[in-house]
């Protein structure tokens, strides 16, 4: 359970199901929080935070108790004027009109409130506890950059690299075309703009047989819903994914094998999944992340106060593109969606 507001005093999350005895690597939870963290770069948010993690419960003698863990975030740069003249003028394409529906014009507007991407902050925390549940049964997980508004990295062969990746300040395999998403970015900005993209992730050593075919347990069905609780997601595919529409049969299945006495696919266009049920290969997916709704370009909205159309234009400091911080935010969502795959 997330909780917290952009602009309150703090965030954080009440992470149930922790297994009682796991010595925690706080500096690890720390090191994914810093992966994350806003204003560390020209193509992310000015707004600068610490984003420390502070333990609340669930933790004694440093290991875990089995007991709710509760990890608090608190917020410290919140420029709260900025957002006073869009309360009652929704912003095109964030959860602010949806939310004062749904609250009753009671949301806390500020800097985006509880649907705010700052909220991924306490999600990464929790993912890194999930990870470290994880490697203790030979689980990774990793993701980086696909593409930003169009421009490719080079394709996945070796999800062994990904760990490299996750130390770069900008997750590409290819830095030459981490350097052109970059431009990409800033041109953007530049323009008042912002872009989109894609984030590959891969889980590696889940063993086959996991999920069911319907409804709660199929694994690609648990995966979406963490993944799709990540703001800006709007679309996840597994495997070959999208592509799959342009293959035939014979391009598109994943012929058996034996290597190493295991059965194995030569090809892993299913992302590791068939029927619903992990079969032993890295699960793979794509998640396609939407342009940051908060542009500088003077955009349509309602008053909802006078029901009378008007223009606004939006202040705060934002993203002008999400892709590249929200990389450690997939891995935490894979993180949980893995263990809720596994039962824990
Ligand atoms: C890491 C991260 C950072 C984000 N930064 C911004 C931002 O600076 N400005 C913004 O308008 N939206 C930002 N978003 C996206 C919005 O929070 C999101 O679009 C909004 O809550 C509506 O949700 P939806 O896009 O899933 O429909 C960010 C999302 C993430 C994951
Ligand atoms: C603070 C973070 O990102 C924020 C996400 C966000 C949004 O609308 O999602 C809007 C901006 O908020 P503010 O106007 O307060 O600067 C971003 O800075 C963070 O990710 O830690």
């Amino acid at each position: 359970m997330i909780f917290g507001e952009s602009h309150g005093p703090a965030i954080g999350v009440v992470l149930e199901g922790v297994p009682a005895g796991l010595e925690l690597d706080l500096e690890a939870v720390q090191r994914e929080l810093d992966r994350r963290k806003p204003g560390q770069s020209p193509t992310a948010t000015a707004r600068k935070e610490d984003d420390r993690v502070e333990v609340l419960s669930g933790l004694f003698e440093g290991k875990t108790t089995g007991t709710p863990l509760t990890m608090l975030i608190r917020n410290g740069d919140q420029h709260s004027s900025d957002y006073a003249s869009i309360r009652y003028t929704p912003r095109p394409s964030h959860g602010d009109y949806a939310g004062f529906i749904k609250s009753q014009g009671c949301q806390d507007y500020r800097g985006g409130g509880h649907f705010s991407g700052r909220l991924t902050a306490p999600l990464v925390a929790a993912g890194a506890v999930a990870k470290q549940v994880l490697e203790r049964r030979g689980i990774r997980i990793g993701a980086h950059i696909s593409s930003i508004y169009g421009i490719c990295d080079a394709s996945l062969e070796d999800t062994g690299v990904l760990e490299e990746v996750a130390q770069k300040a900008f997750p590409v395999l290819d830095d030459a075309k981490g350097e052109e998403m970059q431009q990409a970015i800033l041109e953007a900005k530049e323009e008042g703009d912002s872009v989109g993209g894609a984030i590959e992730c891969a889980v590696t050593g889940l063993p086959a047989g996991l999920g069911a075919p319907d409804f709660g347990c199929n694994v690609e069905g648990v995966f979406s819903q963490y993944l799709f609780s990540v703001p800006a997601v709007k679309g996840v595919d597994f495997g070959a994914g999208v592509a799959f529409s342009l293959m035939r049969g014979s391009e598109a299945n994943d012929p058996f094998e034996v290597r190493d006495g295991q059965v194995v696919t030569r090809t892993n266009h299913a992302g590791g999944i068939n029927g619903g049920i992990t079969n032993g290969m890295p699960v793979t997916f794509e998640v396609t992340i939407r342009p940051t709704p908060s542009i500088a370009l003077p955009q349509e909205s309602v008053d909802l106060r006078t029901g009378e159309e008007t223009e606004i234009e939006i202040h705060g400091r934002h993203d002008p593109c999400i892709v590249p911080r929200a990389v450690p935010v997939i891995e935490a969502a894979a993180a949980l969606a893995a263990c809720a795959v596994l039962g824990i």
